[in-house]
């Protein structure tokens, strides 16, 4: 196994007990999520980046699951230490998505109600719902930002949903390959793969679990799919018209061409580890995807507030660079930090699974170009300018806290008590709070690099800074430990 990968790693479940409200109005009672999480969650938990996977992935990122598995997770080139989402910084999660297949509810979970799968009787679902899902699973971590949000395809669609629907958890937004609205072609190809799956006598209105699964028709849905996810270059550098075996042309019905084999292998393959109704649910979900509000995409987009990293691939003609490019316009017509790439290669669409080299390069520069208001704790504890010592001394005792802001009736930062001034206070026996705090205090600007924060507090020796913005008021804390950890 490579030096860095994260080594042998396995699937967590967590159940959202009671009923879950869907965003097509129906309930799901008692949601199961798969996940797994590789490096650890600092102190302030300000490093956990959440990536979501794409159509048919799963919450099997990264590492193996035992030493015998033959491939790692699915973006392990990407996914490790010194890797862009490099796990000796980040605490990185990746759950399986609602109404997949691979650990988390879906068509093929029991139906508590019932005791049966749910086949065709689960809910349509949608992107959103899929973000609900693992908004719970972060708050149930106790999350409560997120340093990033990074996915490509359908994960793309679910961090623009997450950068929309939670602005104030998002810091940052790796979106790769995607798009905010799904276009006519893309639920036409999707379409084309349900119809194969539903065309299929074994599919059996969906209810198949205790006989034959509609193998054919997956394997065709995943055939047409496959295709979409190459480019004609791409096809023509791998197969060209190069013969499976032998030299000469059979003139049969067999798969002659090592492409029509390929595809087939893939189909075959394919059905091995996904359910059929999934993948008509996934399917739809991204179907319905729709970010745009009264016909606009930049009113859709007018609340994010986290950093927005959008990429592109040349070659995708699924999700043309244009998609991206129309996410950017709109970003940019509300004023937004973003940053588009564009990913030269003739992979196409699964170029965001293939071209490692440059999505850690732009991913890596992305995460690392970090601001103090990145990864600044905004919930902190403070205490007004005249309360007693005694007073601190309570509130840093029980928020477990070694430096307590003290604010002015207008928010304003007016000086800083340290546990080692309430030792200094209890020896000295002062008791009051102006004598022992620390008024000429060092800051930091939301807006300045990390690293000049971080140098700040070296150079003075102080381990935590306050946040402030131009008028002085407090906007959040950086510590030292935490800093240390991301900026590596
Ligand atoms: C986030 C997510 O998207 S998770 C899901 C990602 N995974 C998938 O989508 C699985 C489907 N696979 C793919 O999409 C792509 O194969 C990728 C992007 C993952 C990997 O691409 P590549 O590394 O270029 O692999 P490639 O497409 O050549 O497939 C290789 C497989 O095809 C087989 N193959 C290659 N040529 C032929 C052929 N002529 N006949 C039969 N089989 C063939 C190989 O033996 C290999 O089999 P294996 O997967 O069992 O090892
Ligand atoms: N290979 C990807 C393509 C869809 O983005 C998947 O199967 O999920």
């Amino acid at each position: 196994m490579s030096e860095r990968s994260v080594g042998i790693v396995g699937t967590n479940f967590h159940t959202i007990e009671g009923e879950f409200l869907l965003e097509g109005g129906q309930t799901l009672k008692d949601i199961r999520v798969a996940y797994e999480t590789y490096g650890n969650l600092n102190k302030d938990k300000s490093n956990a980046i959440l990536v979501c996977h794409a159509l048919t992935g799963d919450a099997h990122a990264a590492g193996r699951h035992s030493s015998d598995d033959r491939k790692p997770g699915w973006w392990e080139d990407v996914i490790g230490p010194g890797k862009a989402l490099d796990t000796d910084r980040y605490f990185v999660i990746c759950s399986n998505v609602l109404g997949g297949c691979m650990g988390t509810t879906g068509p093929a979970s029991l139906n508590p109600d019932t005791g049966n799968p749910y086949g065709i009787t689960f809910p349509v679902i949608t992107i959103g719902d899929m973000v609900n899902v693992q908004k719970e699973l972060i708050d149930y971590l106790g999350i409560k930002i997120l340093f990033a949000v990074v996915g490509g395809s359908m994960g793309g669609m679910q961090t623009l949903q997450w950068a929309v629907a939670h602005p104030d958890i998002v810091r940052k937004a790796v979106v790769i390959a995607s798009t905010a609205v799904s276009s006519p072609q893309q639920i036409a190809f999707n379409e084309v793969g349900r119809n194969a799956i539903v065309s299929d006598p074994d599919w059996n209105e969906g209810d198949y679990y205790s006989g034959k699964s509609p193998v054919h028709g997956l394997a065709t849905a995943r055939m047409i799919a496959h295709i979409t996810y190459l480019s004609d270059d791409s096809m023509h550098d791998k197969f060209g018209r190069k013969l499976q075996q032998g030299e000469n042309y059979k003139f049969d019905m067999s798969h002659d061409f090592q492409v029509e084999s390929y595809l087939k292998y893939q189909g075959e393959t394919f059905t091995e580890r996904f359910d059929a109704n999934s993948y008509l649910y996934v399917t739809k979900a991204v179907d319905y995807f729709d970010l745009s509000k009264n016909g606009s995409l930049a009113e859709g987009m007018k609340d994010i507030k986290a950093k927005m990293l959008l990429i592109s691939i040349t070659s995708d003609w699924l999700y043309p660079p244009y998609q991206s490019k129309k996410v950017v316009e709109a970003l940019l017509f509300n004023d937004h930090d973003v940053s588009y790439r564009e990913i030269e290669s003739s992979y196409g669409h699964d170029a965001f699974l293939l071209e490692s080299g440059h999505i850690n390069y732009v991913v890596h520069n992305f995460l690392t170009h970090t601001s103090v208001g990145d990864v600044m704790t905004e919930e902190v504890a403070t205490i007004r300018e005249g309360v007693s010592i005694e007073t601190a001394a309570k509130v840093m005792f029980e928020e477990g806290l070694t430096h307590l802001p003290v604010v002015n009736e207008k928010g304003c930062l007016a000086g800083i008590v340290t546990s080692w001034d309430i030792s200094k206070a209890v020896a000295l026996k002062s008791v009051d709070l102006d004598d022992i705090m620390t008024k000429e205090v060092l800051v930091a600007m939301p807006d300045e690099p990390i690293i000049a924060g971080a140098k700040r507090m070296e150079r003075h020796s102080i381990s935590a800074l306050p946040v402030v913005d131009e008028k002085k008021r407090l906007v959040g804390i950086i510590d030292s430990e935490d800093i240390n950890r991301l900026i590596g």
